[in-house]
């Protein structure tokens, strides 16, 4: 691998790579559960836009919801019909059901109405069966605690708040351990993804770096051992917002697709814009294709910022707010002698780029001996920590067990 800093020019990886990884990644896969294992189901992913409601959706008998600054994100359980004994009509509280389907969804927080509209209807509908007992909601996140009265009052089911971080912890436990299938890594040179065997021992200590609004950074030791030791505002938020005032992008996705077709050399200083075209400052490892001051070449182009084109604005920012977390992230690792790291939140959209960004940031800093890691459910580690915690004590769920 050479030695230049982070910021590879996004020309250098095969387009064909990009959009056969991005397809791969279609968000979010649902999960099946049974007593025996766990396992992705693959389908096309499904997004707030096109939600698709079980077929009988007086199955859905838990609901979990993560509401944070920037999204909100709901998983619901849905038990199995065909099973002989679900599918009987004698189905009573105490019965016990023997697999079913976990499905995801995501609202923009600012939208919460949808979202508790969405919840409404899973809960109605579950409450035409009289015999049955109440769907559960469970509730982590800023907005367990900020909509709690509401979402109790409009809901009028018991809602039950578990703590962020521990939602965090539980869920990246649980699907780095159980679900085949979930974590990969990506070959900064090529961008192809390597799919990782389940760690039964979890690989401790390990370390989640969480791009949510901002970033939430925690070591883990041991199963829910954890300590939170660092964060950063510069976080996804910060991409979310900054773009919006730069560029004509009205949605996240949007933002992601300019950044594509962007060259960030147009706002980005270079080491070459310092040293020269084709001169780098090498005795330091620094080429002249490295990002030397990101926007750095804006003021003295002396343009107004409609003379930039968006495309280059986002590729330029989303490279310095991936960058800036790869370096933070790298620096906590050392400081704490952990070398396996898992990036999660929705920030990372398993966008190509950022991912690439975020494992070069790691490899090269650490002069690769730490390994950056991905998850397929990357943003919803916190709602499924919250399902799980309650599904584990309540124990008429089929969760199976870490091995
Ligand atoms: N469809 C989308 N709409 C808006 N932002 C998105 C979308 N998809 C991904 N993002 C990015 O994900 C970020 C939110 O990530 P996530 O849902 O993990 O955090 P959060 O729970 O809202 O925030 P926090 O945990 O800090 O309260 C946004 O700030 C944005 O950068
Ligand atoms: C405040 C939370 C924990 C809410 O999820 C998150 O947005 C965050 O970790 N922000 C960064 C705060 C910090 O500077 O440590």
């Amino acid at each position: 691998m050479d030695t230049h800093k982070p910021g590879l020019r996004h020309s250098q990886i095969s387009e064909e790579i990009i959009e056969q990884v991005e397809r791969q990644l279609a968000e979010p896969p649902s999960l099946w559960l049974n007593l025996t294992g766990a396992q992705i189901l693959e389908e096309e992913g499904q997004d707030t836009k096109d939600i698709v409601l079980p077929n009988n959706r007086s199955q859905v008998t838990h609901i979990a919801v993560d509401i944070g600054g920037s999204l909100a994100k709901i998983l619901y359980y849905v038990r199995d019909t065909t099973s002989p004994s679900s599918s009987s009509s004698e189905i009573n509280e105490k019965e016990t059901d023997h697999g079913g389907r976990l499905s995801f969804a995501k609202f923009e927080t600012s939208k919460i109405d949808d979202c508790i509209n969405l919840m409404r209807q899973l809960i109605q509908d579950h409450a035409r069966e009289s015999r049955r007992k109440p769907v559960t909601v469970m509730a982590t996140g800023g907005g367990a605690y900020k909509f709690y009265d509401r979402m109790s009052k409009e809901l009028n089911v018991e809602v039950i708040r578990e703590d962020e971080m521990e939602c965090l912890i539980t869920g990246l436990d649980y699907l780095v351990s159980c679900i085949p299938g979930e974590v990969f890594m990506l070959n900064p040179e090529t961008c192809e993804m390597t799919f990782q065997e389940q760690f039964h021992d979890g690989k401790y200590p390990h370390m989640l770096v969480n791009i949510g609004s901002g970033v939430s950074i925690l070591k883990v030791t041991g199963p829910s051992k954890f300590e939170r030791i660092g964060g950063s505002s510069l976080g996804g938020g910060t991409l979310w917002g900054l773009l919006s005032l730069l560029t004509h992008a009205s949605s996240f996705d949007e933002m992601l697709e300019l950044s594509k077709k962007g060259d960030n050399a147009a706002v980005d200083m270079l080491v070459g814009d310092i040293y020269g075209e084709n001169i780098g400052y090498e005795r330091i490892g620094l080429k002249d294709s490295t990002i030397a001051s990101s926007f750095g070449k804006v003021f003295r182009e002396n343009k107004k910022l409609d003379e930039f084109l968006p495309e280059d604005i986002a590729r330029s920012l989303l490279l310095a707010i991936s960058n800036n977390i790869g370096q933070i992230a790298y620096l906590h690792a050392q400081k704490h002698n952990v070398k396996n790291i898992y990036f999660g939140g929705s920030f990372i959209r398993n966008h190509v780029q950022t991912m690439h960004t975020l494992t070069y940031a790691i490899q090269f800093w650490s002069n690769q001996t730490m390994n950056a890691y991905f998850l397929r459910h990357e943003g919803y580690l916190g709602v499924f920590g919250a399902f799980l915690k309650y599904a584990r004590t309540e124990n008429n769920v089929p969760v199976p067990p870490i091995s």
